[in-house]
């Protein structure tokens, strides 16, 4: 197939310009700027006025596979992803049962070429069951496929846990994406501690509750050699730690997310659970943060953190709704509406952040336009101008608080191994 005359941007390599591309055998054959590929029996597809570039890849979506289909399934999650521009998604082990064992991940891998969608990768658990008492078997999971492992939802509370869990993992070269949160300061809260938490009468999450985890885990990191990935920074002061980290050698990398640049914890009025998840939305301050975050690059990727739930569960009052929003169909735009347009990142950049970043910390195939790469490519509109419109979305998970925001921005094809999955 030929990509016709669209911006060819590949930030792994720093094209950009207007041009063709020609896939072969599932693989980028060539990219020639200025176009000209001949058609020669290939089928073609015109991308004037679209971008081309390497397939999204987001690195901490919950596809909810095994035992939580309700709320979103292998079908429905990996066609989200497509229809988001995604060609890879790093699921979370949070699931029932938890992804801790060999069988469970090899199940996910094989029932996931079966879905018309985004490739799967698997993050396996750092502890049996989650429960942060005996390790889980990560040279297992490894060979079966897992390509990293995770607290995610379940945050290991002790040091000397994590350090010998961050120890084994760095024997086998699995990087540990870790939700860093101290519980017993955390303690039960459901948004932000502040201003908005007090008028509504919510109990708060103190941001040093996250705060201290980051530094505890930075450490440990420098301590065990264990790659640490510090997953959905939410506070400036966690940007800064994290930019201290990085100044001592530490072996840290780290995500936000487009909820996190996008709102404050005033989206919480009127009890809105959609704007409930895990760590919360914080101030003003934190969302610019953010955004100087990803400019200056303290955080090295944009990940959505996509935590499908069912409307029911979503209807109960505040504090018993689970934690957690939509990410992969919305995630494209907030960045090109809110980072792009206000020109804090150039469309390059972005895409960086979203695809060639994310593929080298978890060093996944994909994130590149390199001939012979994998052809998993992402074209999209970035003038289309849309409405959210949250019961239109693929994924089962309809639980977001961009809901009729107006965003610039729009996935048209998403190609895997060559095959169109979205269009
Ligand atoms: N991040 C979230 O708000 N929710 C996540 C996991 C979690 O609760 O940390 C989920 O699995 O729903």
């Amino acid at each position: 197939m030929i990509l016709r005359n669209g911006r060819v941007i590949d930030p792994s390599s720093g094209i950009d310009g207007i041009g063709d591309l020609r896939i072969e055998d599932g693989r980028i054959a060539e990219v020639r700027l200025g176009g000209g590929i001949p058609t020669d029996g290939h089928f073609e597809r015109d991308c004037t006025g679209k971008v081309i570039c390497p397939g999204l890849i987001d690195i901490h979506v919950h596809l909810r596979e095994p035992g939580q289909e309700y709320k979103e399934d292998l079908a429905s999650g990996l066609g989200s992803a497509a229809a988001g521009g995604f060609t890879t998604v790093a699921c979370m082990p949070n699931t029932t049962p938890v992804i801790d064992s060999a069988p469970i991940v090899r199940d996910l891998i094989a029932r996931a070429k079966l879905e018309k969608g985004a490739r799967i990768q698997v993050i396996g658990a750092l502890s049996k069951g989650m429960k942060n008492t005996e390790l889980a078997e990560m040279g297992d999971l490894k060979a079966a496929g897992a390509i990293a492992v995770s607290d995610d939802a379940y945050q290991v509370q002790d040091a000397g846990f994590m350090r010998k869990a961050m120890e084994y993992a760095a024997m086998l070269d699995l990087p540990v994406l870790a939700h860093c949160e101290n519980t017993s300061l955390s303690d039960g809260g459901v948004m932000n501690e502040g201003y908005t938490a007090s008028v509504l009468g919510l109990k708060g999450l103190p941001r040093e509750a996250y705060e201290m985890d980051v530094m505890r885990n930075g450490l440990l990191a420098m301590m065990t050699g264990c790659h640490l990935h510090v997953l959905h920074v939410s506070t400036a002061r966690e940007v800064e730690i994290i930019r201290f980290l990085k100044s001592l050698g530490a072996p840290v990398t780290a995500e936000t997310g487009p909820h996190y640049w996008c709102l404050t914890d005033e989206a919480c009025k009127g009890y809105n659970t959609n704007a409930k998840m895990n760590p919360p939305l914080r101030t003003q301050t934190d969302c610019e943060a953010m955004i100087v975050g990803l400019k200056d690059g303290t955080l090295d990727c944009i990940a959505t953190d996509h935590a499908p739930h069912a409307a029911y569960e979503k209807a109960q009052e505040f504090p018993l709704a689970p934690f957690g929003i939509h990410g992969l169909e919305t995630s494209l735009a907030l960045g090109i509406t809110y980072l792009v347009k206000p020109n804090h990142l150039s469309l390059a950049a972005l895409i960086g952040q979203m695809s060639t970043a994310p593929a080298r910390i978890l060093g996944l195939p994909g994130g590149t336009l390199e001939p012979d790469s994998v052809a998993d490519i992402t074209v999209f509109d970035p003038d289309a101008e849309w409405v959210v419109e949250p019961e239109a979305f693929v994924s089962k998970g309809k639980n977001t608080p961009f809901g009729g925001w107006k965003l610039t921005g729009k996935p048209v094809m998403t190609i895997v191994g060559g095959e169109v999955v979205f269009s």
